[in-house]
């Protein structure tokens, strides 16, 4: 775990040289096509799709597109250092895995092996409340690796206190409340061909394990899933919450309480007015909100809003080295990053997920060393052109 990250792409390019293939593509853009020949198109568009047209994903991409790095030469770059502090916590790279839901549907190693993967390499891990494995056993996988726990912030108030309470005990430090998703957005994929995995409990394991979730149900989950399923459901959906109430989670979580979803700048004043710790600026990958801005569109003003008070995270597109280094240029402290290493579950389980962050840390290495900075924490706008 020492060892720097510029290894990485050394050990990839001497297995090269000596005609030893990589488990799989090494190119982070083609992973989508490799696992979309691995997986049942359930699954596979399950992951890859996204709200309506596809609008706000395409955005997503396209903004990134809009920036370009502008290289610095003879900065004497030969040691870089990627290591940030994210929350208070240590990390070996600003990278840390978004919450993706039932991980299950693409591999039965799931979540257990992103925990693992990225307790390894010094990367923070976020938990989604919808995980196929629960999450004491992902802590387990997790070990002494830095976890954050999602939430899909229940719409019952014992649940979501019982929650709080096992991610606490299990040892997630920060808390991740995910605004965006208190309905699921209009997905033509799935809809068309009725594939809503969590229908069949999949993805449901801390709910199914939860004393106060179970507590009114005749039988336990396993033995009457209809009745599981027909409590879950206005549990997880269908109710807004309002500005007011994230002081409740503020005063029931013993830590740094970040806010995912923020796309506007007010928004992003709001939460800094509630108190809590961090912001994620991000639009949910694109799946949420049809012919939304991108994203990375939404950084630079949040950013400069905030940016000194709040910690402010990005997500949705990020797929390179360069892509981060783009977002931390435009204000961000770290990323999350989501489907990338999905697909290499898909392709490999624990090893495919390790394939992939790899490969992003080599890229993102390598990236910035070429672009002549020697640590990510100091690059500016300065680094960046508009196209
Ligand atoms: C299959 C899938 C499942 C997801 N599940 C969750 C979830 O349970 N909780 C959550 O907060 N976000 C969830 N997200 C959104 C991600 O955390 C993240 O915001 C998004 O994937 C980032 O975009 P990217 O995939 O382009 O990197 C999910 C995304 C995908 C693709
Ligand atoms: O699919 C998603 O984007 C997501 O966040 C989710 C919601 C419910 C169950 C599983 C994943």
């Amino acid at each position: 775990m020492s060892a720097p990250l510029s290894a990485y792409a050394s050990e990839i390019y001497l297995q090269g040289m000596g005609g030893v293939l990589p488990p799989f593509t090494t190119d982070s853009c083609a992973l989508e096509q490799a696992a979309r020949e691995a997986l049942e198109p359930g699954p596979f568009w399950y992951v890859a799709g996204a709200a309506g047209s596809g609008a706000t994903n395409r955005a997503n991409r396209e903004a990134f597109d809009r920036w370009r790095l502008v290289p610095r030469m003879l900065t004497g770059a030969t040691d870089r250092d990627l290591g940030t502090t994210v929350l208070g916590e240590r990390l070996r790279a600003p990278i840390i895995t978004a919450p993706i839901g039932v991980q299950s549907i693409v591999h039965p190693e799931a979540e257990k092996a992103v925990a693992a993967v990225a307790a390894e390499l010094g990367l923070a891990m976020a938990l989604s409340t919808v995980s196929s494995f629960c999450l004491e056993d992902v802590a387990a996988a997790n070990g002494d690796g830095v976890r954050w726990f999602q939430l899909y912030w229940p719409n019952d108030e014992q649940v979501c206190l019982s929650l709080l309470a096992r991610a606490k005990a299990a040892g997630f430090t920060t808390l991740v409340v995910t605004l965006d998703t208190w309905l699921l957005g209009w997905r033509p994929h799935d809809l068309d061909r009725a594939y809503l995995p969590f229908l069949t409990g999949e993805g449901l394991a801390n709910y199914f394990t939860d004393p106060a979730f179970c507590a009114p149900l005749d039988k336990p989950p396993a033995e009457d899933l209809p009745a599981a399923l027909m409590r879950w459901l206005p549990v997880f959906s269908g109710v807004d919450h309002t500005w007011d109430q994230v002081a409740f989670l503020r005063e029931n979580w013993d830590g740094p309480v970040v806010l995912k979803g923020i796309q506007h700048v007010d928004d992003a004043r709001r939460a800094l007015d509630c108190g809590v710790q961090g912001i994620v600026v991000s639009n949910h990958g694109g799946r949420q909100v049809d012919g939304a801005i991108a994203s990375l569109d939404a950084l630079p003003a949040i950013a400069d809003a905030v940016g000194d008070s709040l910690e402010v995270l990005f997500d949705s597109g990020v797929r390179t080295g360069a892509d981060i280094l783009k977002a931390l240029a435009l204000g961000a402290r770290a990323v999350l990053v989501g489907r990338p290493w999905v697909y290499g579950l898909a392709l490999g389980g624990t090893a495919g997920v390790r394939h992939v962050l790899r490969s992003l840390l080599a890229d993102l290495d390598l990236a910035l060393a070429l672009s002549g900075h020697a640590s990510a924490a100091g690059l500016g706008r300065d680094a960046l052109q508009p196209h």
